[in-house]
C-alpha cells in the first residue's frame, strides 16, 4: 500500500550570491521567485511515520525554517536519496573539517540505532576556485573518493540552502577532481563525471592490463569462480562484470550478492577494495545491474559504478556509449562522449525529511 505524504517545499526570496567563475565554466542561471509548490513524495510498500503534522501545520512550517536551524548541541542534516541510495547531509559551510567524525557517521548510518543511511556527505567550502567541496563517509566509515547519487543529492540540497531555481550548475572539489552537476529545469540532476581511469595500477588493480595498459574481461577467480571482470575508476575503484565460466550473460535476479559481494571487495587484487557491478545486457542501450559497493554493501543504486559499467560495456563490445542503466531504485542515464572522453550521469536526488540529533 502506497502511503504518501505531502511536504511543502516552499521557495523564498532568493538572496544574493557571488558567482564563482572557474576557468570557462558555464555561469549559474539567474535566480526567480518561484511559488510554493506542494511535491508530493510516494513511497511504495514501505511504513512511513508521518510526523503529528497536519497538513495545514506542514504547510506553515517551511523547509526554510528546516534548512536554516542552528541551535548549538544539535546535528542538523538534511535525508536525501538518489535512487534509493540513501544519504545524510550536513551543510558544513562554515567550516574546512567535517562536523562529525567517520565513528559518529558509522552510528549516525546505523538503520536500527540511527538514523540509517549508506553514507553522510558534507558540504564544505570551495578549494581553489570551485564554489564547494564535497566529502562523504561510507557507512563503514571508510572514506571514498567520490560518490555519484551523492553529488546529484547534494547539487539539490545546496540548490535549497542557496534558494536556486531554474537551471544552474556548481563547480565541486571531490576526491575524484572536479565534478560538474547542474541542476535541470525538470529537477533532475545530469553530472559532468570526468573522464574514466583505465590503467590498471591507478584503478588500483594488481590484475594484469590485458588491453592497451587497462584490465579488460580477464579472468578472475572468487569463490572458485572463474569471473570475467574489466576494471574501471571513476576516481572509486570499480570491478564490473557481464559473464562467468559456464554463464556467458549474468541474470542479475539470480545472483547470491550478499554471499558474492564480500569476497569480490576484499579481492587481494583491489589493494583499495572494489565496488563490484554485476551486468545483465539487455541491449545495445539498455543496461540492468545490482551492485556490492565497497564499505556500504548491497544499495539500492550506485552513480560511479553505473558510469564505470558503461565504459565497461564499451571496452567489451556489448553496448553503445549512450545507455539506460537499470538498478534496483531505479534508471540512470549514461553516455561516456566520445569527443571529450568524459561520462555524463543524469538523474533524480530527493530529499524525504530533515532532522536534528543531539551532538
Ligand atoms: N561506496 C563507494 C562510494 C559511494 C559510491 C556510490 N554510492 C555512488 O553513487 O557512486 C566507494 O567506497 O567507492
Amino acid at each position: 500500500m502506497a502511503i504518501t505524504a505531502t511536504i511543502s517545499v516552499p521557495f523564498t526570496s532568493p538572496s544574493r550570491r557571488t558567482l564563482a567563475s572557474v576557468n570557462s565554466l558555464s555561469p549559474r542561471s539567474t535566480r526567480s521567485t518561484l511559488p510554493t509548490p506542494q511535491r508530493t513524495f510516494k513511497y511504495p510498500n514501505s511504513r512511513l511515520v508521518v510526523s503529528s503534522m497536519s497538513t495545514e501545520t506542514a504547510v506553515k512550517t517551511s523547509s526554510a525554517s528546516f534548512l536554516n536551524r542552528k541551535e548549538s548541541g544539535f546535528l542538523h542534516f538534511a535525508k536525501y536519496h538518489g535512487l534509493g541510495n540513501d544519504f545524510v547531509l550536513i551543510d558544513n559551510r562554515d567550516s574546512s573539517e567535517p562536523k562529525i567524525s567517520a565513528e559518529k557517521a558509522v552510528q549516525l548510518c546505523d538503520r536500527n540505532f540511527g538514523v540509517g543511511a549508506d553514507g553522510v556527505i558534507f558540504v564544505l567550502p570551495g578549494i581553489s576556485g570551485t564554489d564547494y567541496t564535497m566529502r562523504i563517509f561510507n557507512s563503514d566509515g571508510s572514506e571514498p573518493e567520490m560518490c555519484g547519487n551523492g553529488v546529484r543529492c547534494f547539487a539539490k540540497f545546496v540548490s535549497q540552502l542557496e534558494n536556486l531555481h531554474g537551471r544552474h550548475s556548481f563547480t565541486i572539489h571531490t576526491g575524484a577532481g572536479l565534478i560538474i552537476p547542474e541542476v535541470l529545469e525538470d529537477g533532475n540532476v545530469r553530472v559532468d563525471m570526468g573522464e574514466p581511469i583505465l590503467k590498471a595500477s591507478d584503478v588500483p588493480t594488481k590484475l594484469h592490463a590485458n588491453k592497451d595498459n587497462a584490465v579488460v574481461k580477464s579472468e578472475l577467480v572468487v569463490d572458485g569462480v572463474i569471473w570475467h571482470v574489466t576494471c574501471v575508476s571513476m576516481g572509486n575503484p570499480h570491478c564490473v562484470t557481464f559473464s562467468r565460466e559456464g554463464s556467458q550473460n549474468l541474470l542479475v535476479d539470480e545472483l547470491k550478492l550478499a554471499e558474492i559481494g564480500p569476497k569480490f571487495e576484499h579481492h587481494e587484487v583491489f589493494p583499495a577494495r572494489t565496488n563490484t557491478e554485476f551486468v545483465q545486457v539487455l541491449s545495445n542501450s539498455h543496461l540492468k545491474m545490482c551492485v556490492w559497493e565497497r564499505g556500504a554493501g548491497a544499495t539500492l543504486a550506485c552513480g560511479t559504478g553505473a558510469c564505470a559499467t558503461v565504459v565497461a560495456a564499451v571496452l567489451e563490445g556489448r553496448a553503445g556509449r549512450n545507455c539506460t542503466v537499470d538498478l534496483p531504485g531505479g534508471p540512470l542515464q549514461i553516455e561516456w562522449r566520445e569527443e571529450d572522453n568524459h561520462v555524463y550521469m543524469t538523474g533524480s536526488a530527493d530529499v524525504v525529511y530533515y532532522g536534528s540529533l543531539p551532538l
